[in-house]
């Protein structure tokens, strides 16, 4: 597991980390989400070994990753934001290299990179040197390079970034496999929809912290839905001057926590026959995001 404790972390006036504590658990994937510059970067850098905090600690499995980074290193799966592959180096040889850099040989390394080329859809591109690759490709293989070594702990910055709908189920399917099989993953993204795919809780930063932490549904509850209804003859006028209503054309929109209630009235007010259209939208965690990032109270 990934556990992280009042990590402080200073680019001159920046505080890029500012206490930051963090628990990611054996086989659960944690989203961290939140607007550029919150630190999450530096805060997987700083988990990986790349920077050093000034203050605070990262345990991987316990190992501290300050005083023992050569043991911390081999605990993780790290595929940072920046793609760092050798540009003359194919695929495998890429797979090889750090497979056996974490002590894969032979067989068992051929058996891994055969599976991980199938699972990340990189069969075709194995031997490609990386130059030749698209950006997404080259993201993917980035991750692939992290799971090589079936590692128990997991970093993923923004991994999807570039790839398309198919590549990004693929990659998906993978973190979520690997978390599945007891690794503990912290995956940043701007792309909320993967996290529920991902079955991920949520972390949010803002300002070099966590300032919610909980699953994504104990996160949306209380947050407003969106009930959105069409009349037959145009919306009644009185209705649109109604709090948190707005008018679209033909459209009236609540935001409201209570959706079915709102709904049995307009019912009973103006009669089923003058609905011609009923949309209840839930929350989602985008809108969690909006709240979160104007100052919105709501953390779970
Ligand atoms: N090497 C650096 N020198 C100076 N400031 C830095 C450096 N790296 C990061 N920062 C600053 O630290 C803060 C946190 O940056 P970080 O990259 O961790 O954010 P982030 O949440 O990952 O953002 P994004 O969503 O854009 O990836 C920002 O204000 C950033 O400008």
């Amino acid at each position: 597991m990934l556990s992280s404790e009042g990590l402080e972390k200073h680019y001159g006036d920046v505080r890029a980390l500012d206490g930051f504590d963090l628990t990611v658990a054996p086989g659960e994937v944690v989203g961290l989400i939140g607007h550029n510059g919150a630190g999450k970067t530096t805060f997987l850098e700083v988990a990986a070994g790349l920077q050093r905090a000034d203050a605070g600690r990262v345990t991987v499995c316990g190992v501290d990753v300050r005083r023992e980074p050569r043991r911390a290193r081999a605990l993780l799966g790290v595929a940072p934001q920046e793609v760092a592959l050798y540009p003359r180096v194919t695929v495998r040889e890429h797979l090889t290299l750090f497979g056996r850099l974490h002590g894969l040989r032979s067989a068992r390394l051929r058996r891994e990179i055969t599976a991980l080329a199938q699972e990340m859809m990189l069969a075709d591109l194995l031997d490609r040197p990386a130059a030749t690759l698209s950006g997404g490709q080259r993201r993917r293989v980035q991750t692939a390079v992290a799971l090589v070594h079936r590692p128990p702990v997991l970093l993923l910055d923004e991994p999807t970034v570039g790839a398309d709908p198919v590549t990004r189920d693929a990659l998906l399917a993978a973190v979520r496999q690997r978390a599945a099989d007891g690794a503990a993953v912290c995956y940043t993204t701007h792309y909320l929809p993967e996290l529920e795919r991902l079955g991920a809780s949520i972390a949010m930063v803002a300002g070099g912290r966590v300032i919610a932490r909980n699953s994504g549904d104990r996160l949306l509850a209380g947050l407003p839905s969106e009930l959105r209804v069409r009349f037959t003859g145009g919306v009644p006028a009185r209705l649109g001057e109604l709090p948190a209503t707005t008018v679209d054309d033909t459209e009236l929109r609540i935001s409201t926590v209570t959706p079915g209630p709102e709904l049995a009235a307009l019912v009973a007010e103006y009669g089923a026959d003058r609905l011609s259209s009923v949309v209840i939208r839930p929350p989602t965690l985008d809108d969690l995001y909006r709240r979160l990032a104007l100052g919105g109270d709501h953390v779970g």
